[in-house]
């Protein structure tokens, strides 16, 4: 089961966009947990003390790199340090099996304990940064009953109740072989369900984001106001269009380069950005107009913004961006009924008043 698993999940590491990551560590994980296995199954072939050593180091490697799979898929610091820890603490242990004690309890609870804290970290980390979405609930339970299966199998190994070796035959170690190898293959299942979710995200944010500025495309755009219209005629909430156009932008590419001129596009849309709302929506619809939806505001307001937003790309200028200045035109929706085409046709005009009356300013239509 590891084995196949680490086809199916290094084979959506080969595939999926690096915005999905922690693919390839999970898969080194399942293929570290693959040659556990292997290496427990050699027993007769390979001298004990080297079997020991090797299969439970794959083992705890496994789950380590599992953790940092799902730490990397959250963005988050790979802790090194913990797999290290684990692996220097269990080879103690071992060397302490062979030097002072055989117990074989007392191994199964060290190794189950070590095993545990990486299944818990991972279920933390979840907890903390999933989406509220089906994937995140699915992929959570089946972390925790790994985890419940690895405090039982501790719990057990205290109350000596495994035995005295991998291969003794009572109930609770049948049951957690089978466990353990039914959830190998679950948790590549669940791990590749966050990511497929994951894959749906950043698709969609993809085809409704321009590819420069990062701010939405035309698809987006439209998507954002249809919600916009909707609330509208719910709550009879306004909305207000600010067509803004950068002034003399042929002139910047003509003077600094294209390169320069798409970095003055960055710049213009994030500080846009960075100067509205979260509810509000910015868009780019090709070459240097951008489009802003304020949400939940009058023409008389959208005023205001305007100015907010021409202070704002003049207090942020400096740096590798050469000076410019935007004119905008702005335009309230009248009736929920309005079309997108009429609003901006009236967005277009306001522009292209400021832009007649000498540039660097904002005029309602
Ligand atoms: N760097 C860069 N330039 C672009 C991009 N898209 C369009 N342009 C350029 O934007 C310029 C637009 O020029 P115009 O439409 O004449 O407008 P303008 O020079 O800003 O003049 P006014 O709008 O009248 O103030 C053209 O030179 C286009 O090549 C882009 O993605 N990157």
């Amino acid at each position: 089961m590891a084995a196949a698993m680490t086809i199916v999940l290094f084979s959506a590491y080969r595939s999926f966009p690096a915005d999905v990551q922690g693919l390839g560590h999970q898969s080194l994980g399942m293929l570290s947990l693959t040659a556990s296995g292997l290496l427990f199954c050699a027993g007769p072939l390979i001298p004990e003390a080297v079997l020991l050593f090797a299969a439970n180091s794959t083992m705890l490697g496994a789950a380590g790199l599992m953790l940092i799979g799902t730490q990397l898929f959250f963005g988050r610091k790979p802790s090194w340090w913990w797999l290290a820890l684990a692996w220097v603490i269990g080879m103690v242990c071992l060397v302490g099996w062979y030097v002072i004690t055989q117990d074989y309890a007392l191994r199964v609870a060290v190794f189950s304990l070590l095993t545990l804290s990486f299944y818990v970290a991972q279920l933390v980390l979840l907890v903390r940064h999933g989406e509220r979405h089906f994937s995140s609930w699915f992929f959570g339970t089946l972390l925790l009953v790994q985890s419940l299966v690895l405090l039982l199998r501790l719990f057990a190994a205290l109350s000596g109740a495994v035995g005295t070796s991998n291969a003794s035959n009572g109930a609770v170690q049948g049951i957690f072989l089978l466990t353990a190898n039914f959830m190998t293959l679950m948790m590549a299942v669940g791990f590749m369900t966050i990511a497929t979710r994951r894959l749906q995200v950043v698709m969609e944010h993809r085809s409704n984001s321009d590819p420069l500025t990062g701010v939405l495309n035309r698809r987006g755009f439209a998507a954002a106001y249809h919600r916009e219209v909707a609330l509208m005629k719910r709550h009879g909430k306004p909305m207000t269009l600010l067509s803004i156009d950068l002034d003399y932008f042929k002139a910047i590419n003509d003077q600094y380069g294209h390169a320069v001129g798409d970095r003055v596009l960055v710049h213009a849309a994030h500080t846009t950005v960075s100067a509205l709302r979260e509810i509000d929506h910015v868009a780019r619809f090709g070459g240097e107009e951008f489009i802003v939806l304020l949400s939940g505001t009058t023409a008389e307001q959208a005023k205001a913004t305007a100015q907010r937003i021409r202070a704002s790309l003049f207090e942020a200028r400096g740096g590798d961006v050469p000076d410019y200045t935007v004119s905008i035109g702005i335009a309230s929706q009248q009736a929920p009924d309005e079309s997108l085409e009429a609003l901006m046709a009236r967005a277009d005009a306001g522009l292209y008043r400021a832009k007649a009356a000498g540039r660097d300013r904002s005029e309602a239509a």
